[in-house]
């Protein structure tokens, strides 16, 4: 692939500091793995010596990837690619002494914060969820504006001060622990590198040049750990997009692109205008989109790969069917165009609305992948539910057992759980059996004793119970449930009573997911043992390609998407309240939700199709959400909307489509 001639100006250049100013798909991510190539065939520089920093974990493994490539893995060691955060906490592992920690230290995610912060109020203030989530937002302001608890103590006002205290104690804490929050990762290294000047010598010896991708979503304290990485001889190549700047509730200051000029004057600055990514048709829907936010940067776009297909609006009955429909057309497209699993994204606004895309392609056997966001499968609760399924389908499943046997708690503790592994060695069964062996009432106490009957009972009679078909089943599986109490469980054993809600809810939601397959309603209904088989092996094979981008559907947040792309591309969830974003129309920030919206757009290469749902079920209660102001923005001869007829000939529509999904997978499967 030849660089046009301003990209090719951006890879050479290195008299100075650059900055690359351009729009999506320009180029911009190629140039800097082009230069970093450039860096070590052409100048004096080994891969050590550079740093590149991205956005996301996903975007810098791509980014690995495409450099090995061009230079093979051997001339790209010491090479640092990294997200921010990464490369803070590389530095703060290797200054643990000057950071005057103790090595081994651990990391707070938001739920640890949250943890601490309730603990930390709970006996003085009656604080409630909303409340915290301020706080801990207000401690991570003011950590990302570089702002230490003594200074803030010193000019809050207000309300602020109340939350200045907190802070000052929640640092204090964090301190005690020895652990780092979030935040942490870039300030620490931050203030380090200015109050040390050994340190900051070292290290900008160490990192001789330094390129910065997705450069408008720094925030004020990553701004200032790029410019004391660069230092005075400034050999440094940042590139980015006003118009894609989607980070601003973590601190990015877009304004942070206009401040590089006035630190460097010496500063070059590069413009790209063609798009090498997307059709032109969908480019115009983009760049006509944007043009409603107000510009700093005067910037010019243009492709010319084609003009391509209207971009489509297509309508579900509720959320499932949107679901459903995605899928449809998924299953559709492969089947007449012979496309892949792999060159699909689903993209939506907030993980939540993830389950019903997930549970409609394992439905539809087809694999997919989730970036982001936490799988249903690898979380907790999900884990415990589906240990006491797989208990009840094979009670020889030793890891099922050992997960809980004591989950919830029913005082069977390590020596037991011992012995009775002992017995089960010497008599060579499994953990279940030995259980029952008679004898065991000698080698435990008997409170244990008790509790393993218990447990033993309340297994044998579920299993029982769930072995008979339909409504029983889905019954046994509920009563076992309520039965071992596992919601009061969560409420116990979770940081906060809204995560153990959330949990809970993943726990009913696994609930139906299995109820749904015990009682199928077209004949398809499956025994207990066959849907948790079906679940287990979706399960395994979605951990097995955890790393490898196979030919999968992918899954993510539009922010988790930035810099990535995509031959045909699904925005669901088209409606006010979700894009924008509710929150957002509340606070009148349309624009940030806007360039969100600019950013899922230009992902696609060839395809792009919006979806939203009639009704959609939000807190307990059936809504009927407007389409997004944002499809109404595009050109509508651009745009095909899926026609409104009545809701009857609707209705018809999907079940057709239904029917000729059955059809269709019936073909695949004899392929
Ligand atoms: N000179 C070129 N000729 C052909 N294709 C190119 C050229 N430059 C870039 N591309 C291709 O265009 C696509 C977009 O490039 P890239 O991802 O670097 O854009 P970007 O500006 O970083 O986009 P974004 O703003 O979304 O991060 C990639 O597939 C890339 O390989
Ligand atoms: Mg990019």
């Amino acid at each position: 692939m030849q660089l046009n001639p301003r990209q090719r100006e951006a890879v050479t250049y290195i008299g100075g500091p650059l900055l690359v100013l351009a729009g999506a798909g320009s180029g911009k991510t190629r140039v800097i793995t082009e230069k970093i190539a450039h860096l070590v065939r052409h100048c004096d520089y080994r891969a050590k010596d550079i740093a590149a920093v991205t956005f996301t974990n996903k975007a810098a493994r791509e980014m690995k990837e495409r450099i090995h490539k061009t230079l093979g893995r051997q001339a790209c060691r010491g090479l640092r690619v990294s997200t921010f955060h990464t490369l803070g906490l590389d530095i703060i592992r290797r200054e643990t002494a000057t950071l005057g920690m103790k090595p081994g230290f651990s990391l707070f995610d938001d739920q640890d914060s949250m943890a601490l912060l309730k603990a930390l109020t709970d006996d003085e203030l009656d604080v409630d969820k909303s409340w915290l989530k301020l706080a801990v937002s207000k401690i991570s302001n003011w950590k990302n504006d570089m702002r230490s608890p003594d200074a803030v103590l010193a000019s809050a006002e207000g309300d602020d001060q109340l939350f200045a205290v907190v802070y000052e104690q929640y640092q204090r804490h964090l301190k005690a622990y020895n652990a780092l929050d979030f935040d942490d990762l870039i300030l620490l290294p931050t203030v380090l590198l200015r109050d040390h000047p050994a340190v900051r010598e070292r290290w900008q010896k160490r990192i001789r040049y330094l390129l910065v991708d997705e450069y408008q979503d720094t925030n004020t304290s990553q701004y200032q750990l790029v410019r004391l990485l660069v230092g005075e001889r400034a050999r440094f190549t940042v590139v980015g997009d006003d118009d894609q700047s989607i980070y601003s509730w973590r601190g990015a200051q877009p304004k942070n692109l206009a401040l590089l000029q006035d630190d460097f004057p010496q500063l070059r600055v590069v413009k790209l205008e063609q798009n090498y990514r997307s059709m032109e048709r969908i480019l115009k829907c983009a760049n006509i989109l944007i043009d409603n936010n107000p510009h700093v940067f005067e910037k010019r776009l243009f492709s010319d790969m084609g003009y391509g297909e209207p971009l489509r609006v297509i309508f579900g009955r509720n959320e499932e069917n949107e679901a459903e429909r995605v899928v449809a057309e998924i299953v559709r497209e492969r089947f007449l165009e012979k496309t892949r699993y792999g060159d699909y994204a689903i993209l939506y606004r907030g993980n939540h609305q993830a389950r019903g895309f997930e549970k409609s392609l394992i439905n539809n056997r087809i694999p997919y992948k989730m970036t982001g966001g936490q799988s249903f499968f690898s979380r907790a609760e999900i884990k415990d539910i589906m240990a006491y399924l797989r208990l009840l389908v094979n009670p020889d499943d030793d890891n099922a057992f050992l997960r809980i046997i004591n989950l919830p708690r029913r005082g069977i503790g390590p020596t037991s759980m011992e012995r009775i592994g002992e017995l089960a060695n010497q008599e060579r069964v499994s953990l279940f059996s030995a259980c029952q062996i008679h004898g065991l009432n000698t080698l435990l106490s008997a409170p244990a004793f008790h509790a393993v009957q218990s447990f033993v009972e309340l297994i044998q009679r579920t299993a029982r119970k769930a072995a008979e078909p339909g409504e029983q089943s889905v019954h046994a599986i509920r009563d076992l449930i309520k039965f071992i109490q596992y919601e009061e469980w969560l409420f116990e054993s979770s940081p906060s009573p809204a995560a153990a809600e959330m949990r809970m809810k993943n726990v009913n939601e696994l609930y139906r997911w299995v109820s749904d397959m015990l009682k199928d309603d077209d004949d398809e209904a499956l025994s207990l043992e066959q849907a948790v088989n079906k679940l287990m092996l979706r399960d395994m094979l979605s951990r097995q390609d955890e790393e490898d981008d196979g030919d999968q559907v992918q899954l993510m947040t539009l922010h988790a998407s930035k810099g990535l792309e995509f031959p045909y591309v699904f925005m669901v969830g088209m409606e006010e309240g979700l894009l924008p974003h509710q929150s957002s129309i509340d606070e009148g920030n349309i624009e940030e939700e806007r360039r969100l919206a600019y950013v899922g757009i230009t992902r696609a290469q060839q395809r792009l199709i919006f979806t939203l749902a009639r009704e959609r079920r939000q807190y307990g209660e059936t809504i009927r959400p407007e389409p997004s102001r944002f499809l109404f923005e595009l050109p509508q001869d651009d745009v095909k909307w899926e026609d409104s007829q009545t809701k009857v000939s609707h209705e018809e529509k999907q079940q057709r489509s239904a029917s000729n999904i059955a059809a269709l997978r019936n073909m695949l499967k004899k392929d």
